[in-house]
């Protein structure tokens, strides 16, 4: 005879009626030890009959209530997986309100797949009540993630699967962060969010160079084993070097974009000595581009300083663009000069010792105006392990300029612009400059005759001083 739903309903119902009231008989008049007795025979016989395995992971560690490492990876490695599964989530704002970041409410449950082996998560809290005195007694709330699998893959699962899952949400937390760019003040960093929309796609240089810087930085930033393996710090230098405008600046912005990392950029000048170098130094975080512009001009850093007439017939020497630059370096120079007290020996040593003992990936970027004028110790191979010039536009650079400025691919005025650029030297900075639109109605056709007018007057120009 089938039974119908109701009957079903109803014997079900009388059966969990059943349990609640011996449960609860057996909670009155049972005495206490006995019956922790036998809750533990009753776990023990569970144990041995159910296959699965469960791990907590709490939020809070100790009695420091921090935050635990593991369950913030945890969350953030499951809100990658969870938004597609479970079916009430919670949201929390990312980067800056840019986006959102979607995790689990409270007893969903969402499966995870590793190596063909299935296993389970659940988020969940459990809300004690604190004793108070206060008119609002504060629940004490303790959020978890469990994690269920079947114990014929407990070495898989506590071993591989919990360290990929922990790597994976590092991984997740490095990409969502908000990125920050530091500049230091004296001896103190201070920061502000980092919010550059350069990229190398937008970056005027020749493509095969770029593409090898590009490659150069991947590779670094993937690897971690290869410089522990070589027992090198896991660490790369880079001199950026050109004439002002072609884009040093521009690159080290690229360069934190495209690794997701913050930068430093450190004013050699306000730094008073070197154990103020040192400490500033040791205080930036992994992941980060440690940046000295200038580092012609920021300081004198033979050890010995220049006479101040020489400093002066150097600048005649230097071309008219840079001048000005020079100029105010001289002055800040010789404001500091007698309470500064940073050596070329006192960075070197840093750039040599310092890395070894923080772990971590950093990059170190110098950029300067002058390459020749550089101590060669400063930028020997080792330190700065990779060098890469910036020069004037040429026709591949200007390319990539009409296509971010002007949108255009290619135009009938493209074959004189080339020619005109294999002759004459102008910096991208300059050549974007006369891409840009003067006038609401202007289009690409003025844009490029502007630019080809602007080649010409800098032509003319060095014919005359020639
Ligand atoms: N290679 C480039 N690609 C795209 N834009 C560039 C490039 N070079 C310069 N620019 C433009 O010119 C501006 C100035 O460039 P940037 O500050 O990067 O030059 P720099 O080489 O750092 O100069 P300096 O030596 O004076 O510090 C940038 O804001 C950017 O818009
Ligand atoms: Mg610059």
């Amino acid at each position: 005879m089938m039974l119908g739903a109701k009957d079903m309903l109803a014997s079900f119902g009388s059966v969990i009626a059943s349990i609640v009231f011996f449960w609860a008989i057996f909670q009155q008049y049972f005495p206490n030890h006995l019956r922790s007795h036998f809750e533990k025979y009753t776990q023990r016989i569970i144990t041995l009959v159910y296959p699965y395995i469960q791990i907590t992971f709490n939020e809070t560690t100790g009695e420091r209530f921090m935050r635990s490492e593991a369950y913030v990876a945890i969350e953030n490695y499951l809100s990658s997986n969870s938004s597609k599964q479970a079916k009430r989530l919670k949201a929390d704002m990312l980067k800056n309100n840019q986006s959102l970041s979607l995790s689990m409410d409270e007893h969903e449950e969402v499966a995870d797949e590793y190596k063909r082996v299935k296993v389970w998560w659940a988020f969940g809290k459990n809300v004690s009540k604190q004793p108070t005195f206060s008119f609002h007694p504060v629940a004490d709330e303790k959020r978890y993630y469990k994690l269920t699998f079947h114990k014929k893959n407990r070495d898989l699962i506590m071993g591989d699967y919990l360290s990929y899952v922990l790597k994976e949400g590092n991984a997740i937390k490095i990409r969502n962060r908000q990125r920050k760019l530091y500049t230091n003040n004296g001896a103190q960093w201070s920061h502000v969010v980092f919010e550059h929309p350069a990229s190398f796609e937008t970056l005027a240089m020749e493509p095969s160079k770029k593409r090898e810087v590009i490659e150069d930085l991947i590779t670094f930033s993937k690897g971690e084993e290869f410089y522990a393996r070589i027992g090198r710090a896991w660490k790369r230098g880079y001199l950026l070097y050109g004439p002002p405008g072609t884009g040093k600046s521009t690159m080290i912005a690229a360069m934190a974009n495209l690794l997701n990392y913050d930068i430093y950029d450190l004013e050699l000048t306000a730094v008073k000595d070197n154990t103020e170098l040192r400490r500033l130094l040791i205080e930036t975080s992994s992941k980060s581009i440690i940046v000295i512009e200038d580092i012609d001009c920021s300081r004198d850093l033979t050890g010995q300083r220049k006479k101040k007439q020489d400093r002066g017939e150097d600048i005649d020497n230097i071309a008219d663009q840079d001048k000005k630059k020079a100029m105010t370096m001289l002055a800040r120079e010789e404001q500091d000069a007698s309470t500064s007290k940073v050596t070329l020996s006192g960075l070197l040593n840093f750039i040599d010792g310092l890395w070894s003992a923080c772990g971590g990936e950093r990059l170190i970027v110098f950029t300067t105006n002058h390459v020749d004028k550089l101590d060669p110790a400063l930028i020997r191979r080792g330190r700065m392990d990779k060098h890469v010039q910036l020069s004037y536009c040429g026709y591949e650079a200007f390319k990539i300029l009409a296509k971010n400025y002007l949108k255009i691919d290619s135009h009938p005025l493209f074959p004189t612009l080339e020619k005109l650029l294999a002759q004459i030297q102008m910096t991208p900075a300059d050549v974007a400059e006369n891409l840009m639109p003067k006038t609401s109605s202007a289009d690409a056709d003025n844009s490029l005759q502007e630019l080809i007018l602007a080649l010409q007057a800098v032509n003319q120009e060095s014919e005359q001083t020639a």
